[in-house]
């Protein structure tokens, strides 16, 4: 089967530091992918080379076949390809339901069929779907703002999927969401991946979320792919376990 995303050894320098050194790998369709490295291994810049957020040094990155390298993140988002930051991206003063509807809005169709669009269409039953998804309906009404971090961090992802992508990248989506959370949303990704067919790619530094969710990890270290391969492989081998250590 050809890969959804295909990465080839892309690089992107800061300076004299290599920040991302040459790193090759695959996603096939319906596949959920770890990303794990100690701090600074270049984890985060090889999703914004991907994404367009930065300017790869060199490299290609091919979704489904075509070419996307330095696709911005709107024209990458109207291809199918989603993502989530290490930081929130939700608007607090807005209520969940309008965070979402807001969010696809984003990516919805030409300037011109959204200029003349009504400001919901096609996209309140979308919401709807996600709120009863990411199970959120007690708070879909409610300012972002007034819910808990853990509870904001799912209506970001759910953001992600408001344009029903193909591929989502998420960066680190367990950070400061608490263990019950956690279970929940290693959960909504099983059933988006299985129900809706999207596949991950997901940076992550709790092993246990990695290890149970992911099919495949692959490991960076300073820019470089270490290892890729099944999670047993990965969590077992000599050269990633030394870049923990050493880091
Ligand atoms: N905008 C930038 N300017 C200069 N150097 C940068 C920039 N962004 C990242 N770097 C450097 O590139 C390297 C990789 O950083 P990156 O944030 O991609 O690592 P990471 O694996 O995502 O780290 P973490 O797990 O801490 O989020 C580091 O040495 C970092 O200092």
């Amino acid at each position: 089967m050809s890969a959804l995303l295909a990465v080839r050894d892309l690089r992107r320098n800061y300076g004299a530091i290599r920040a991302v050194d040459g790193v090759s790998f695959t996603v096939a369709p319906g596949e959920i992918l770890g990303v794990i490295g100690p701090n600074g291994s270049g984890k985060t810049t090889l999703f914004n080379a991907i994404l367009g957020q930065v300017r790869p040094s060199a490299g290609q990155v091919l979704f489904d076949g075509r070419d996307v390298t330095g696709f911005g993140p709107v024209r990458l988002a109207r291809l199918g390809i989603g993502r989530t930051f290490q930081t929130l991206q939700v608007f607090a003063s807005l209520s969940v339901r309008d965070n979402l509807i807001a969010a696809a809005q984003e990516f919805a169709g030409s300037p011109g069929r959204r200029l003349f669009a009504r400001p919901d269409a096609g996209l309140a039953a979308r919401a709807e779907e996600m709120i009863e998804l990411f199970r959120l309906g007690h708070v879909a009404h409610r300012p972002a703002g007034t819910l808990s971090y853990g509870q904001q961090k799912l209506v970001d992802i759910a953001m992600a999927f408001m344009p029903a992508p193909r591929l989502v990248l998420l960066d680190e989506p367990c950070a400061g969401v608490n263990p019950t959370l956690i279970a929940q949303l290693a959960d909504l990704l099983r059933r988006l991946n299985r129900e809706h067919r999207a596949s991950f790619v997901l940076i992550e530094h709790n092993m246990d979320f990695v290890m149970t969710l992911c099919e495949r990890v692959i490991c960076l270290a300073q820019g470089r792919l270490l290892a890729d391969g099944s999670p047993a492989q990965v969590q077992s081998d000599r050269a990633v376990l030394e870049a923990y250590l050493g880091a």
